[in-house]
């Protein structure tokens, strides 16, 4: 598997740890920045991030800011893109089960090391789980059109 990750600069940390994380995994990871920790503007990275799954440069997307929430709010604004602001692993399990996310974002400064590992571990090995939640993906979809 294929995965874009990026940061701004409160989620630069925790970015590294993920990366670091996903290639222990075998996972491919391309690493959309930053470089730094320097103050950036987390939409410039969303951006990179949902444009990569949106158009099959990878399969999902890892985004970290110091909530989440703006990273999720921008990679959204991409067609093709169901990202998840995600704090619990329990979650992260639902976003694909019933929403076939497939970008979450995490906070680099609410969340824990061990706690955002779990939550990338379940969001990665948790299928879709289609049936009465597919024609809801569906609707989802047609938002975008
Ligand atoms: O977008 C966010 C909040 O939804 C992120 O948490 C950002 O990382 C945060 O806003 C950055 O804040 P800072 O005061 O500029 O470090």
């Amino acid at each position: 598997m294929r995965v874009s990750i990026a940061s701004d600069h409160a989620g630069f940390e925790g970015k590294q740890m993920i990366a670091e994380h996903l290639r222990q995994r075998g996972v491919e990871v391309i690493d959309r920045g930053p470089d730094s920790d320097d103050r950036v503007d987390y939409p410039d990275f969303a951006v990179l991030v949902a444009r990569d799954v949106a158009e099959g440069a990878a399969e999902r997307g890892v985004l970290v800011c110091g909530t989440g929430i703006g990273m999720a709010i921008a990679a959204n604004k991409v067609a093709g893109v169901r990202a998840a602001n995600v704090i619990d692993p329990e979650f992260a399990q639902l976003c694909r089960d019933h929403n076939d996310a497939n970008v979450i974002t995490l906070s680099g400064r609410f969340v824990s090391d061990d706690d955002n590992r779990a939550i990338v571990d379940a969001f990665l090995d948790t299928p879709f789980g289609g049936g009465r939640h597919a024609g809801r993906v569906q609707k989802i979809g047609a938002l975008d059109r």
